[in-house]
């Protein structure tokens, strides 16, 4: 790993730690009482502060800023719920002290949510937990995806497949570095992109079932996932 990737990892790692869901989101988590209404409440209160945390993150992926303006709204849009299931996965794959795991987990599978969804979703969740991944693994993990080139209505498919190859070289080598037992474990992690875009196309129906049974989003959520 040359200089310049330890810097990258670096810049990486430390934005994606200081861009976390804020206390009073978490708190609110095991606070309020278990309805199906609250539960679904709470839900677009952690969605809607996962994508101010990952809006704030992604400006600080070292050239994201110097991509087109467009192109970068394209990848937002285009990455928003898979960045929202690889950093939700990473907590509730981590055993959280208060608790906060075990209620989310409880929550989700009570906010009126489709049981055809909820076993796709643990099952991906309980794939990421095993893969036991480091920080810097998750965090570059996360700036792949946001780096798609394919998103729809992205021009400059180029100037983001650059970005992405540098960001796949430094979790190349990284994989080597820190899983040496385990050769294959970049393509692991690589694997559980595609398995992030099969969820994708279940979030799309969630939100249709959510919406048919009259539940409101916020602006912010229906500005990023185009729902009116
Ligand atoms: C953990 C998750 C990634 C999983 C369950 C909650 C999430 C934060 C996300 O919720 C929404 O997308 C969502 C969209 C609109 C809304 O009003 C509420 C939640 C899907």
């Amino acid at each position: 790993i040359t200089k310049e990737q330890r810097a990258l990892i670096k810049a990486i790692l430390d934005a994606y730690n200081r861009h976390q869901i804020p206390q009073d989101v978490t708190k609110k988590l095991l606070q309020e009482q278990y309805s199906a209404e609250e539960n679904f409440l709470l839900l677009t209160e952690v969605a809607t502060s996962q994508v101010q945390v990952l809006v704030e993150f992604t400006k600080n992926i070292p050239g994201f800023l110097s991509l087109d303006r467009e192109d970068q709204i394209a990848l937002l849009k285009g990455s928003a719920v898979e960045a929202m299931f690889l950093r939700s996965a990473q907590v509730l794959s981590k055993k959280m002290p208060s608790g906060y795991t075990e209620v989310l987990e409880e929550r989700i599978r009570k906010s009126g949510m489709s049981e055809e969804f909820i076993t796709p979703m643990f099952n991906f969740y309980k794939s990421i937990g095993e893969l036991h991944m480091t920080q810097e693994e998750q965090a570059l993990l996360t700036t792949i995806t946001i780096l798609t080139p394919d998103r729809p209505y992205v021009k400059s498919h180029e100037a983001v497949e650059r970005l992405q190859e540098t960001m796949l070289d430094v979790l190349r080598k990284l994989c080597v570095l820190q899983h040496p037992q385990e050769p294959q474990y970049f393509a692991r992690l690589l694997g559980r992109l595609t398995e992030l875009r099969t969820l994708h196309h279940y979030h799309v129906e969630m939100l249709t079932s959510w919406k048919t049974n009259d539940h409101k989003f916020t602006p912010l959520l229906c500005e990023i996932w185009d729902v009116q």
